[in-house]
């Protein structure tokens, strides 16, 4: 390394300083184990901006050391063999040679994509529903993939989901990330670090082994429904505690079911459901939830609000707009049993034809409480069970709660659905659409239903595509 002739002693990495093909610009910040600062490729433009983190071995016991080499080569590793845009991009490593400079002699410097500020920077100022919505959805890409890739992040927090110019969000800092062992890839060893906030219940009491404490991705998931709770309530954990022992104890009563979750209600009822999931007391509880199927109940909703005439409203001529505004109010006790031949509602599940009726049940309160038929409350109808339920996966047609359904047989094996209350179904009823619809039936969750009619097995659908 450089040394730019005339540079103030007192800053390890004053600006202008050059590592290798890299210059530095300004400080960033500093964490408990390293600090970040900003850079450019030498002649490089504004596509070229790196983030530098030197992790130092100065002043440390060599065991420390040890540590520290290790959490970089961690860093490096999971780069190297679970690459994703979703993670923060690890561009190059060096270890430097400064004989007369000690923070920098052997210190470890990482040469990561530069984001523009972290989640924890948002917090304050809140995001909106949909910029929230946007944001826990890229968190949980990012972790499906980190998870199926069989490691552990293992320090989730908003200080570590970085933010990028474009405003996307990456997950960062792999230093406690553990690779997945066990015979079926179901957990690892970690040293006993991570940050008190977001430690799942049962981690207080993990034992210490030869390698470590055993951690598995649920322990990721219940960071992650700590932070989905702060994103929409300016910072605050479900589990207030001015302490780590006093954090540890909120968790420790709730985890023993002395105490209730308690949730902001600044946090939408939406969000407030999946982080109670992700919040479950015990890792068997919690087990059910995974980064991925999260992921399909986000995207199943965003389907759902997309494809709800509402989420299409900018799209439609304003005659139509009006005639379903009418309807609304007309219809307010409808039932498909009573319209058969209505354009644009499922057939009548007449007696002479219709195998099994079920009656359409939507977990959300406010659309239970009801009558008319307000877009947000709209639920919809798969073209395939066997694929995931998309946005390029639901057919026109919308049902409401209360509404009465023909199906003529059910699919115990489609794609596993998970509602709002955290109800769990593979299973999906056929039901038959109106005539003139473009094909004869579509599929409608058994989450979304109480119904179990007695209905043959459907033959294996033709997969979508
Ligand atoms: N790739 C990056 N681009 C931009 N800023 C970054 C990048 N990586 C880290 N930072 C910022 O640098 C600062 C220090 O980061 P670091 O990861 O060392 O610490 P931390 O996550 O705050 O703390 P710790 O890891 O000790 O819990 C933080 O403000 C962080 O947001």
């Amino acid at each position: 390394m450089r040394r730019v002739p005339g540079s103030d002693d007192a800053e390890p990495l004053p600006p202008g300083c050059r590592i290798g093909d890299w210059e530095v610009t300004t400080p960033i910040g500093a964490g408990g184990w390293a600090t970040v600062y900003a850079g450019r490729r030498v002649g490089g433009d504004a596509g070229d901006d790196v983030a530098l983190k030197i992790l130092s071995t100065e002043g440390l016991a060599p065991r420390q050391a040890r540590k520290v080499a290790e959490s970089a080569r961690r860093e490096v590793e999971l780069d190297r063999r679970a690459r994703h845009p979703r993670l923060i991009r690890i561009l190059d490593s060096v270890v430097l040679s400064e004989p007369d400079q000690p923070f920098l002699d052997g210190a470890i410097v990482l040469f990561m994509e530069r984001a523009t500020r972290s989640l924890r920077d948002l917090m304050d100022a809140g995001p909106t529903e949909a910029e929230g919505a946007r944001l826990i959805t890229e968190i949980c890409e990012g972790l499906a993939h980190l998870h199926r890739a069989g490691w552990v992040h293992g320090d989730l927090k908003p200080d570590n989901v970085l933010l990028m110019a474009d405003g996307s969000a990456k997950l960062a800092d792999f230093g406690l990330a553990t690779e997945l062992t066990g015979t079926r890839g179901t957990h690892g060893y970690a040293p006993p670090m991570g940050t008190f906030d977001y430690l799942p219940p049962e981690r207080w009491k993990a034992p210490l082994g030869e390698h470590g404490v055993q951690v598995r991705p649920s322990a990721d998931i219940w960071a992650l429904g700590i932070m989905i709770h702060q994103l929409f309530a300016a910072g605050t954990s479900p589990f207030p505690g001015a302490t780590p022992a006093a954090h540890a104890a909120a968790t420790q009563e709730y985890a023993a079911g002395r105490a209730p979750l308690r949730m902001d209600n600044a946090v939408p009822p939406f969000w407030r459901a999946l982080a109670a999931d992700c919040l479950a007391p015990t890792h068997a509880l919690r087990a059910a939830h995974t980064a991925e199927s999260l992921l399909a109940r986000i995207t199943a909703r965003q389907a759902d609000k997309r494809t709800s005439p509402a989420g299409r409203r900018y799209r439609l001529p304003h005659a139509a707009l009006m005639a379903a505004a009418v309807c609304g109010v007309a219809v307010a006790s409808w039932s498909y049993a009573a319209h058969d031949s209505e354009a644009g509602a499922p057939a009548a599940a007449t007696a002479a034809e219709a195998v099994g009726r079920i009656r359409v049940f939507n977990t959300e309160q406010a659309c239970k409480d009801r009558t008319d038929r307000v877009p947000d409350c709209s639920l919809g109808l798969a073209i395939d069970p066997l694929h995931p339920y998309t946005v390029d996966n639901v057919v026109p047609t919308r049902v409401w709660h209360g509404d009465v359904l023909a199906a003529d047989c059910r699919f115990p094996q489609g794609v596993p659905i998970v509602d709002e209350a955290g109800r769990w179904s593979a299973q999906w009823f056929r039901v038959r659409l109106p005539h003139g619809s473009a094909q004869p039936t579509a599929w409608l969750p058994a989450v979304r239903t109480k119904d179990r009619p007695a209905l043959p097995e459907c033959p294996r659908p033709t997969p979508l595509r």
